[in-house]
């Protein structure tokens, strides 16, 4: 008999998952279970076996990658010539229905889209116009709120109306001033950035029922996939357009959310009879994936989760090697065993590097391994970010080290403007044409002019100082304190600080963490030519886009990904669990971590390791493993290092402490809509919502006459008539 492309190959679940067409039907798919052989597979079983075309079927997927490898393989299936136009990502279909429809709304199909970096430009620019200095109110801070603002979608009608935006002018509040500014701003450029695509659609939706019911009628059939990273509004989309022919189909893990902290909800997946009383569930419990050791330290480590559908997964690998905890004394320790492993791996059981995949909590924790990664010459890609080195921040601190030790003109112009001196193209070109005519460097040009009329109202001394400050010190500082005090002087540190980017931040942590490393790893004072020399060397070894290259990336970046062998680097407490995301989101934040590290370790098919080290994190606390490594039952990992009886009791009591801290905080809201509550400060107020997410009440002050987000936590909160109560 022929065979079957589409059918044959699929387990029993998988065939049910494929051939179940029509209806609500919610599909909860385990780690490597194949749900995307699932959904690939009813794509196409859709198109040949019931004939329907590609235009009345919407398929979302998370990225636009995983959009595009869909699209790869429903081709393979059907033929390359069947257009797949509506495989796309939530952002990507909202796009093709404005581009179609925006009109209505009064914009044009050709608006633009505004991505993260076009937001901060326009806040700059807005930023300058009120006169505010970077740090009264922070970049990320403010987009965020800017996001929070655009929640509720009333604001898309002020930006149709063709009577503009209200003036700016006129309002008060500077939060509110800055949002209605950034609305005026976009809208001059018929700009929409990620959260208008969404909010557009449903106004529009809303607005003309007609276009609505066109989008209905065309999507005879919608599929979801990693459906419990959904947000409430995407549920709503896909709810709404598959009112007319009710055939929504979702995949998903709610093991496996880690978008929590942007608004992504599990509880559509877990509770999506709610909405589809009669919805069909289908479970895919066979792992395809790993090898049974493997999945066993996933299953042990997911399972203290609390909130959680259960569901244990299953294979029928046969049984492989052991999962690996390495404990080093140092970072330097454990880059160099991970490296050792790697060469055991390919030289001696014939692996390729491509094979081979790091996996960390945050970019900042490629640093150390990159760095043996060059010495040892292999070859390696960064998946989803920058190498280290050539990150902006790191660029430009080196770029100050390199004008102490140089003066050269291409650290001159990188770092004579940033933070901002006012020494813009005009005053440059001045010092480019009496640099060449007078045979000097920028550097000792400036030095030459600075009393010029030109650079009268600009910090061209200040930065002059600050660089000559800097080289009378450096015979008697270390490279490291060099390095510390230099963006000190020059103010980069305060600037970057500043910028609100906390990753930035991190990373020149990071650098000066390296440096002092590096310092102590060859244990005497190195010099400042030594040290550049050393770093341009590095960086001139490093090759781009070698095929067979071991891949770093973060978690994040990993999800629905999958390599041979794995090696989750930096399981360090403090790091994953990540503790900023702890602090401001607690035990919700706890379970997401967990199910990152479950994201990481699933992603493993042959081998797996853990890795961490003893010392100190970039923020100078001592480090200590993960307690999700303490959480992995006993016997089911191999350890090597020894963790000291001192070490291991120091670490159990900070996790104790750390947990303690937690549970003290309010799991459960004490006060519901309606109630009557009392502020020490804001007086008495009235709770109009409850946030289970972000864990605040909203409260309307009636004295204020405003509503403010107060902490569950906030002790000082009581409830008006409490006392006689009780
Ligand atoms: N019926 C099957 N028979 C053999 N192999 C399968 C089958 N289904 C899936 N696989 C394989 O199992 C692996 C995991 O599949 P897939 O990537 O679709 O899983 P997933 O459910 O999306 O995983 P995750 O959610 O962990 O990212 C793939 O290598 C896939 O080819």
């Amino acid at each position: 008999m022929e065979q079957d492309l589409i059918l044959d190959g699929l387990n029993e679940m998988q065939r049910l998952a494929v051939t179940t067409t029509e209806g609500p039907i919610r599909v909860i798919a385990g780690a490597g279970s194949g749900k995307t052989r699932a959904l690939t597979n009813r794509y196409a079983y859709l198109v040949e076996y019931l004939g329907i075309e590609p235009s009345n079927l919407l398929c979302v997927t998370f990225t636009n990658k995983a959009a595009q490898e869909m699209r790869r393989r429903v081709k393979k299936l059907i033929g390359g010539e069947r257009d797949t136009g509506y495989i796309s990502t939530y952002h990507g279909f909202c796009v093709q229905v404005l581009r179609e429809d925006i009109h209505h709304l009064l914009y044009p199909k050709n608006f633009i889209i505004l991505d993260t970096e076009d937001q901060k430009t326009i806040l700059r620019e807005i930023y300058e116009e009120l006169g505010l200095k970077l740090n009264d109110s922070k970049f990320n801070r403010n987009l965020k709120k800017i996001a929070d603002m655009k929640v509720d979608t009333g604001y898309v009608e002020q930006l149709m109306n063709p009577n503009e935006v209200i003036d700016p002018a006129e309002i008060e509040d500077q939060d509110r001033k800055i949002l209605l500014m950034y609305l005026k701003k976009q809208k001059r450029v018929f700009g929409l950035d990620f959260d208008d695509l969404i909010n557009f659609t449903f106004v529009l939706f809303q607005r003309y029922k007609k276009v609505l019911a066109k989008w209905q009628e065309r999507l005879h059939y919608i599929q979801v996939d990693e459906f419990q990273d959904s947000s409430s509004k995407q549920f709503e989309l896909v709810k709404l357009l598959s009112e007319q022919h009710g055939n929504l189909f979702v995949v998903g893990d709610p093991d496996q959310t880690i978008y929590e902290w942007r608004g992504a909800d599990p509880k559509f997946i877990v509770n999506f009879e709610q909405w589809f009383p009669d919805c069909q569930t289908i479970f895919l419990n066979q792992n395809y994936r790993s090898t049974p050791e493997i999945l066993s330290v996933g299953n042990s480590l997911i399972q203290q989760n609390k909130l959680r559908v259960e569901k244990s997964m299953f294979t029928e690998h046969p049984s492989g090697v052991k999962v690996v905890h390495y404990h080093g004394k140092n970072e330097q320790e454990e880059a160099k065993w991970i490296v050792e492993r790697i060469q055991t791996l390919v030289k001696k059981q014939g692996v390729n590097y491509n094979e081979i995949a790091l996996l960390y909590r945050s970019n900042y924790l490629s640093r150390f391994i990159e760095q043996e990664l060059i010495h040892s010459n292999i070859e390696y890609s960064i998946f989803g970010g920058f190498k280290f080195f050539e990150r902006k921040e790191i660029k430009d601190a080196l770029a100050h080290l390199r004008l102490i030790a140089f003066g050269d003109d291409l650290s001159f112009l990188r770092i004579v403007n940033t933070p901002k001196r006012q020494i813009g193209k005009k005053r440059i070109e001045f010092l480019k044409e009496r640099a060449e005519a007078e045979g000097l460097s920028l550097y000792e040009t400036l030095q030459r002019y600075v009393d010029h009329e030109i650079f009268q109202r600009t910090k061209a001394r200040e930065f002059l100082e600050a660089i000559e400050a800097m080289k009378l010190k450096r015979e008697e500082l270390s490279v490291s304190d060099l390095l510390q005090d230099t963006l000190q002087a020059t103010g980069y540190e305060a600037y970057i600080r500043e910028d609100g980017d906390q990753d930035r931040l991190d990373n020149l942590m990071e650098l000066q963490q390296s440096v002092v490393q590096y310092e102590r790893s060859i244990g005497e004072d190195i010099s400042l030519e030594y040290y550049l020399q050393m770093l341009t060397l590095y960086t001139e070894n490093d090759r781009e886009d070698q095929k067979d290259s071991v891949k770093l990336m973060t978690i994040h970046t990993a999800k629905g990904l999958e390599f041979p062998y794995v090696f989750l680097v930096g399981m360090t407490e403090s790091v994953l669990p990540n503790e900023r995301s702890l602090r401001d989101r607690k035990e919700h934040a706890l379970e997401e971590e967990r199910r990152l590290a479950y994201v990481a370790v699933t992603r493993a098919e042959k081998e797996l390791y853990l890795t961490e080290s003893e010392g100190f994190t970039g923020r100078g606390q001592k480090k200590y493993p993960s307690r999700f490594i303490f959480e992995i039952e006993e016997g089911l990992y191999q350890r090597v290092g020894v963790i000291e009886e001192e070490m291991e009791q120091e670490a159990r009591e900070v996790i104790r402490v750390a947990r303690r801290i937690q549970t003290n905080s309010e799991r459960e809201a004490k006060y519901e809509e309606g109630d009557r509550v009392e502020h020490p400060v804001f007086q008495i107020g009235t709770v109009q919502s409850v946030d289970e997410r972000k864990r605040v009440y909203h409260v309307y002050f009636e004295e204020m006459g405003v509503t403010r987000p107060i902490s569950w936590n906030f002790k000082k909160l009581t409830k008006v008539g409490a006392d006689r109560e009780s």
